[in-house]
């Protein structure tokens, strides 16, 4: 059971979408609504299919079941027409180019916003100058906006965990999105980088930009947003408010590890959730640029990238699982 609250202009719609693997059901029949200016949190314990909801949404995998629309149009399961359309994520697993530098990963993200072809890239003629100076100056711009300016000439694999975060973010503001997905942008941070998240995520928004959040960090999760869902098994049991969510017996249950049938029925005085300790950090696996790249909209710079960009058939369960290992942890 869940409960849908949306206030604001439908942006993401997502309708029933259930992704299974084989016989396991890792996502099941979840709806959530993102509204033009929200922040909307994704919590639930490990496994609990949150990624994969994730990979759905961006195109990495083709739902078994379900939609997803973006500006009211269905999202075709592509990671670069996800981009194109308006969606940019960043990866649980930083995913930068560790050997290029900060402002050639950014330069990267602006790849879907620039038109000039290969031709044009080829002559080098004014068309194409003009276009690379003006990405030039809006990667430069969002480095300023996320405080990373000053390392622009740094090796991407250089910066310190929290700055390589930030890059990521500002990688994917390079496309130009309606909507960010961010995956555990505060894993590994310490506390003060974690509050600077915080600071940085309110400001994307300001810009108009919605954002959908995976986070373990109960704090930042309840101090941003405007709504959270939780994800249990691969099923929404509850989406609301930080009161809804705390107030909630179901996730007190899930977070504590009793299993989802044997849980109370809502109601009893819950402990707070946000006492749950966060799991540990991913580690730092800066080096896999392959869903990055397609998520630039550049699905066949890489091989692994052009894995991504192309789901597997609906009709073969095995094959979507040998690309999903490929892109994700
Ligand atoms: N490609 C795949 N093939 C088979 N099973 C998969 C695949 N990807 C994910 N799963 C399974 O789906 C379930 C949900 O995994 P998922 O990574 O989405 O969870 P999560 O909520 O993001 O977890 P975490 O918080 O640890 O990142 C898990 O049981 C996982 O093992």
């Amino acid at each position: 059971m869940s409960t849908t609250t949306t206030t604001a202009q439908p942006l993401l719609e997502v309708r029933g979408v259930t992704m299974r693997f084989g016989g396991l059901t890792a996502v099941n029949n979840v709806d959530l609504t993102v509204g033009t200016g929200e922040i909307i949190g994704l919590i639930g314990p490990n496994g609990a299919g949150k990624t994969t909801f994730f990979n759905c949404l961006t195109g990495l995998y083709v739902p078994t079941e379900g939609t997803v629309k973006y500006r009211d149009r269905v999202l075709p399961p592509k990671p670069h027409l996800v981009t194109q359309a308006g969606i940019a994520r960043t990866f649980q697993n930083i995913r930068l180019f560790a050997n290029m530098t900060v402002l050639e990963n950014v330069l990267v993200g602006r790849h879907t916003r620039t038109k000039e072809g290969l031709l044009s890239a080829l002559i080098r003629g004014p068309g194409y100058q003009r276009a690379e100076a003006e990405s030039r100056e809006k990667a430069m711009a969002l480095l300023e906006f996320t405080g990373l300016a000053a390392k622009a000439d740094h090796l991407a694999r250089n910066l310190p965990y929290g700055e390589q975060r930030k890059l990521e973010i500002a990688r994917a503001l390079a496309s130009e999105p309606g909507l960010l997905l961010l995956d555990e942008p505060t894993a590994g941070m310490n506390p003060q980088e974690t509050r600077a998240a915080e600071e940085l995520v309110f400001a994307i928004r300001d810009r108009g930009i919605a954002i959908l959040v995976i986070e373990h960090d109960m704090r930042f999760i309840f101090n941003l947003c405007d709504r959270t869902a939780v994800l249990v098994q691969g099923q929404k049991i509850v989406e609301g408010d930080r009161e809804t969510v705390q107030g909630d017996e179901r996730v007190i249950t899930a977070y504590l590890g009793a299993p989802l049938e044997s849980a109370p029925e809502a109601g009893a005085a819950p402990a707070a959730v946000a006492s749950v300790p966060a799991p540990a950090p991913a580690p730092d696996e800066a080096t896999a640029p392959a869903a990055a790249a397609s998520q630039a909209g550049e699905p066949t710079a890489e091989p692994d990238a052009a894995q991504a960009a192309e789901p597997a058939d609906e009709s073969d369960p095995a094959t979507e699982n040998e690309q999903s290992t490929e892109t994700e942890e």
